[in-house]
């Protein structure tokens, strides 16, 4: 589907466009070749004076060896700028530390994944995050960026097969809108979550390459490209700030196991090794989940007053002092008075800083003032005095009266195991029937056999912050943010105190009983209320159809937010059909089989049995959740609990009813149908036995 056009280098050359782009392709494919032949060459033996250095250095060459694999699947590059004058240097490609390149004396540059140069050091390919490749992304006929040329292209099973171009400051030529972008996104889904590096919009550009100081927030319905862009985001820091993000590291949040198995492969095909991924609750897990909570206990334990009960709770340990402290050296004795011990508690409790700094500082404080003591009755004291007072048992024992440890699981045991010790923090906090919500039925006996829910592992979290600081990371990622309750935003929050996050999410698709009713309450439990709120709205999944009929639901939902527009121009595949029994179901994937790519069999996690037997009876193979979808086995079975994130060419969605009731309230269930409405790239089929919810017809 190549577009003819004139050769940019003029008549003189008498090659085709596509053979000589071919042959750059030919040429910067050896020379990445020879920069990793380059590393795996160094000999390290001579530069590293012991193993712990050499096994670190090791480490770095291997993973730099991964980042320069020249993956057979993914095109080395998939653009072209062609600059109507070379680009200043302001717009030269070098990333924080590293030498600048000198890109900006180069007209003509390709765009792919990572940086290749040949053996003298000039650019075959220019990194997409490169200053001097935005314009790919950005430029456009009315503000073409200095652009004459954006050619953009096409491949099919690793080969370079076609091209398209746009003259951009050509005033003759109309814009249109890119086939290979459109090919781009509609190709069929299989295997995991694949990078859109080729294709990124001006406007999740434009959150792509915001800068690290600011949080940015993004609201955007389904299939909008949140995920996406967040992922392409950590790309940008860690190639914009690599020296600082490599000490203070990065983090991407997603909400359970088989979404982040989904995501998961996205930033190392960008040359990305190093981002960690996580759930919240790995993120907290100081204790071990085995219990459960009702909905009326998880929205109190999960409320934002808790903090403030649990900051009541742990500085209820600190008493003032009653007694002087008398520290005996050799044959003197010094006494700090009650009263001057009080005002350096006094003190300490008034700095910001936390309980357990506190705890280390108060012995030094007390020591000093026997220093003070000691210079005035003539002794000239030095610091090893002071730390020697400050080891003195009648020091620590003071120490351990009026500031003693805090065990941050014990204390949140206590909170709901003892009505009177949470009547007392949480009085005026929470009222008494909240407090009855949350106390154990049964008090527990120990931090080891007590039944904890992921709730309560949040509360620990948030008391151990308040003992003893949490380390901040340089950038966090937050996906499927709607979620979280204030407290989990704290936990995360405390996590980004010196960085900045990327919070992703969509009002319409919270289900839990305490989802995200505002983006800006949510950056505010997250201490980021400077953060930007941007929204999203063309629809890189859902075919125009299905999220129609989706977006019926959004009034009953989310009322006030904007339906996603859907940009595929395949009008995609939409049935709703009545059946009595799980063999229509069954029928209904096989029928989706018979097309290219996945298949996903949503139904209320209650039907999951019925189904994956009927499946089984079939003789169908199916997949769960985060489990790769092959060429082979190309069916999954999605409760609807886990359909979040995650998309499929095509999906079979059963029973709608029961969607709806498999949640504790219509709200919410109405919402986890929305989630399994929006999941189809290409089709969608909707087979019933009971009548519709009412909310999606006519
Ligand atoms: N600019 C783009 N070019 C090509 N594909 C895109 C683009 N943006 C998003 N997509 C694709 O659209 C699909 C949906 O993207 P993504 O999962 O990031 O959306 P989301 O907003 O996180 O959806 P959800 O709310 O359902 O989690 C993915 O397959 C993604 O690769």
């Amino acid at each position: 589907m190549s577009t003819p056009v004139d050769d940019p280098l003029g008549p003189l050359d008498p090659v085709d466009p596509l053979s000589r782009e071919r042959s750059h392709l030919a040429g910067s494919r050896a020379a990445l070749r020879a920069m990793r032949e380059d590393v795996e060459a160094l000999d390290i033996s001579d530069v590293t004076a012991n193993w712990v250095n050499a096994e670190v250095l090791a480490h770095q060459i291997d993973l730099r060896i991964k980042a320069l694999a020249d993956l057979s699947d993914t095109p080395l590059f998939f653009g072209r700028l062609d600059y109507l004058h070379a680009p200043g240097v302001e717009r030269a490609e070098g990333a924080e530390g590293e030498r600048p390149r000198p890109e900006a004396a180069y007209q003509t540059l390709h765009i792919g994944r990572r940086h290749v140069h040949d053996a003298d050091g000039d650019p075959m390919v220019i990194d997409w995050r490169a200053p001097v490749s935005q314009p790919f992304y950005r430029a456009s006929k009315k503000s073409p960026m200095g652009i004459a040329l954006r050619r953009r292209f096409g491949y099919t099973g690793g080969e370079l097969t076609a091209y398209e171009d746009e003259h951009l400051s050509d005033p003759a030529e109309a814009a249109r809108t890119s086939k290979l972008l459109q090919q781009e996104i509609e190709r069929p889904r299989v295997g995991p979550m694949r990078d859109i590096v080729a294709t990124i919009q001006p406007e999740q550009d434009e959150i792509v390459r915001s800068g690290l100081g600011g949080t940015v927030c993004v609201q955007g319905g389904p299939g909008t490209g949140k995920t996406a862009v967040g992922l392409h985001r950590v790309a940008y820091l860690l190639y914009a700030h690599r020296e600082r993000l490599a000490r203070t590291g990065t983090l991407v949040i997603g909400p359970n196991k088989s979404f982040l198995h989904y995501i998961e492969q996205v930033l190392p095909a960008l040359g990305e090794l190093t981002v960690r991924q996580a759930t919240v609750d790995d993120l907290v897990a100081h204790v071990e989940v085995r219990g459960t909570d009702d909905a009326a206990a998880a929205v109190v334990k999960g409320d934002a007053r808790m903090a403030e009960v649990l900051r009541r709770a742990v500085y209820s340990h600190v008493t003032m002092p009653t007694e002087a402290v008398v520290v005996v050296r050799g044959s003197r004795r010094w006494r700090v008075p009650a009263y001057e011990v009080e005002e350096i508690v006094r003190e300490l409790l008034a700095r910001d800083i936390r309980y357990g700094a506190a705890r280390e500082a108060l012995p030094q404080r007390i020591a000093h003032a026997v220093l003070v003591q000691m210079e005035r009755s003539g002794e000239a004291p030095d610091d090893r005095v002071q730390d020697a007072v400050a080891r003195n048992s009648a020091v620590k024992a003071a120490v351990k009266v009026i500031w003693p440890p805090v065990d941050p699981a014990k204390l949140v045991l206590r909170l709901l195991s003892d009505a009177d010790f949470l009547a007392v923090h949480a009085d005026g906090v929470l009222d008494e029937d909240e407090q009855k919500t949350i106390l154990w039925a049964k008090p527990a006996r120990s931090v080891k056999s007590a039944k904890w829910s992921a709730a309560d592992a949040v509360l620990i979290d948030e008391a151990n912050d308040i003992v003893a600081r949490t380390p901040s990371l340089g950038h966090v990622v937050l996906d499927e943010a709607q979620d979280l309750s204030p407290m989990q935003y704290r936990a995360v929050g405390r996590r980004c105190t010196t960085g900045s996050a990327t919070v992703l999410g969509d009002l319409a698709q919270g289900t839990t009983p305490w989802a995200t009713r505002s983006w800006g309450e949510a950056l505010a439990h997250l201490g980021k209320s400077d953060g930007v709120i941007e929204e999203l709205t063309a629809g890189f999944r859902v075919p125009t159809d299905v999220i129609t009929y989706a977006s019926r639901l959004l009034p009953h939902i989310a009322p006030g937010l904007t339906p996603v527009a859907s940009i595929r121009e395949n009008p995609g595949f939409f049935e709703v059909r009545t059946a009595s029994g799980a063999a229509e179901v069954v029928a209904a994937c096989e029928e989706l089989l018979g097309n290219e790519g996945s298949v996903g069999l949503i139904a209320a996690d209650a039907r999951i049995p019925e189904l994956s037997a009927a499946l089984t009876a079939a003789g169908i193979t199916c997949l769960a959740p985060g489990e790769e979808t092959t060429h082979e086995t190309r069916l999954t079975l999605v409760p609807a609990s886990l359909a979040k994130g995650l998309e499929y060419d095509y999906v079979v969605l059963d029973e709608p009813r029961a969607v709806v009731d498999g949640e504790p309230d219509e709200r919410t269930g109405l919402r986890r149908l929305y989630v399994a409405l929006t999941r189809a790239v290409s089709g969608l089929i909707v087979v019933h036995g009971a009548p519709l919810p009412a909310q999606l017809g006519g």
